[in-house]
């Protein structure tokens, strides 16, 4: 991969377990910041499951548990006395379905305004503009801000809920198969939109879609069986792997 890099997200020696079953091993990885970052594999290999160590999510069910280092700016994120409430703002997650809160399109991203910051009404009124703007939907619902979130289409739910992440200025977004639930012409869409989100964030994405990670990604990791097999520039994954399982994986021989 090429030097230089400013490194966003280091994950150092990371062990997952749900109980006694351990779903990650050794999982190593640099990101960088300002990049899209795609995460693949086959099914149940892990992707989610490293997704959700970055933001600690993982900690609100029991028995689940990590080892290791993931240094978010070279702080570690997992120890003790990091404020989980600050790191969930500075890192936002999209999941699969879009999930609307069953509120008003405003109040949906005015939600985490409301929870990180004080403002007044009219700075309030200017963010949900702002964070609306940048994830492409502003001029779609600008006339509606009233409604509800539930009423609008799928496509347009996934952009509502990545308003509402980025309203709270994080600086990663985690998305965990964004484009699955919705149809090819909302998933360009969202593709272009992560185009333009790069330049202020950095983005990590699990995706089963291999033309999407062709497609938006600076850098692919490919994950099998918990680990972190090979992790390079999308393009050298794409055109010259160097592991034969990630070669095996990306022509469709498994999955
Ligand atoms: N809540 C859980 N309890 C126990 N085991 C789990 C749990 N969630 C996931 N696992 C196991 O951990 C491993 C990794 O799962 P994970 O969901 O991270 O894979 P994935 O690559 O994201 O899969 P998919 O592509 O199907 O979403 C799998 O063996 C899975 O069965």
């Amino acid at each position: 991969m090429t030097t230089n890099r400013n490194i966003k997200i280091s994950a150092r020696n990371i062990n997952f377990f749900y109980g006694s079953h351990q779903a990650l091993f050794e999982n190593n990885i640099d990101i960088e910041e300002n990049k899209i970052t795609a995460v693949i594999g086959p099914s149940g290999c892990g992707k989610s499951t490293h997704l959700r160590i970055y933001n600690r999510i993982f900690e609100l069910y029991r028995d689940q548990r990590t080892e290791g280092e993931l240094l978010i700016d070279g702080e570690n994120v997992l120890s003790g006395s990091v404020d989980v409430l600050a790191l969930r703002r500075k890192v936002g997650m999209i999941f699969q379905k879009p999930t609307p809160f069953p509120m008003s399109i405003f109040d949906n991203v005015a939600y985490p305004l409301k929870l990180h910051y004080k403002l007044s009404k009219s700075e309030t009124a200017d963010r949900v503009e702002q964070a609306l703007i940048g994830a492409s939907i502003w001029d779609e619902v600008k006339d509606k801000l009233k409604k509800s979130g539930l009423a609008l289409s799928g496509g347009q739910q996934q952009r509502l809920c990545i308003a509402r992440a980025i309203a709270a200025a994080p600086d990663i977004l985690l998305m965990d198969e964004p484009t699955s639930a919705i149809d090819p012409v909302a998933t360009l869409k969202i593709e272009e939109l992560l185009l333009q989100l790069k330049e202020r964030f950095t983005i990590v994405i699990v995706t089963h879609n291999m033309q999407q990670a062709a497609r938006v990604s600076d850098a692919t990791a490919f994950f099998y069986k918990g680990r972190i097999i090979e992790f390079d520039d999308t393009n050298t994954i794409f055109t010259n792997p160097s592991n034969k399982k990630t070669e095996e994986y990306i022509t469709g021989r498994f999955g």
